[in-house]
């Protein structure tokens, strides 16, 4: 039994419908969306805003890599198509396992770089963070703290400086 947050992000074609897709599809393991965030490119500046958020979902089965799995389907079903000479560039849908607890709350770890957890460079990412304290105010990032001195100390807080809600792109949640 594995609890997850995903983190989603959008920035080529419906950008808040491929976000809403992804949800909807999460639908029997979703626990919780957050709002919806547009943020500056992060990694490869040559390309549109993002639309990003985060889930938590929960499944009494899953693997960890039952997740990565999922999210795999999910950006196959948004028509990804992968640059391999941008690796940080435009998608139209883009689903990252953050972070994995097993069922008696305790963090996994892996550094299979088929899949790393905690996600390697979620704690560079205000993107990642500002959306997921959302839905895990008292959240940590296993190995780097909580996510509420994560944002607050640089350079994550200017980049969380830039980031804009979007109230009027709410996410559903169960
Ligand atoms: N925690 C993780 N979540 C998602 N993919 C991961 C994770 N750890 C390792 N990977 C691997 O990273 C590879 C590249 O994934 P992807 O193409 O989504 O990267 P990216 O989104 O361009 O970059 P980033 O992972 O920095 O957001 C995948 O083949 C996947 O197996
Ligand atoms: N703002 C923002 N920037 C990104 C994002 C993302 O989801 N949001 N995803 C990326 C893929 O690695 C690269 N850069």
């Amino acid at each position: 039994m594995t609890r997850a947050v995903l983190s989603l992000g959008s920035n080529l074609g419906d950008r808040a419908g491929h976000l809403r897709a992804a949800v909807h599809d999460l639908d029997d393991v979703l626990l919780v969306a957050s709002g919806v965030y547009e943020t500056p490119p992060w990694g490869d500046d040559d390309q549109p805003p993002y639309l990003n958020a985060a889930v938590l979902v929960h499944d009494a089965g899953a693997t960890p890599r039952d997740w990565l799995d999922r999210a795999r389907a999910l950006e196959a079903t948004a028509g990804r198509v992968r640059d391999p000479d941008r690796r940080f560039g435009p998608r139209t849908l883009d689903v990252d396992v953050i972070a994995v607890w097993s069922d008696g709350g305790e963090p996994v770890l892996s550094d299979d770089p088929e899949l790393t957890l905690p996600h390697p460079r979620a704690h560079l990412r205000a993107f990642v963070l500002r959306p997921w304290i959302d839905i895990q105010p008292y959240g940590r990032l296993p190995g780097h703290g909580w996510l509420t001195d994560l944002l607050n100390a640089e350079p994550l807080a200017s980049d969380a400086l830039a980031i804009s809600p979007r109230p009027d792109l709410r996410l559903e949640s169960n």
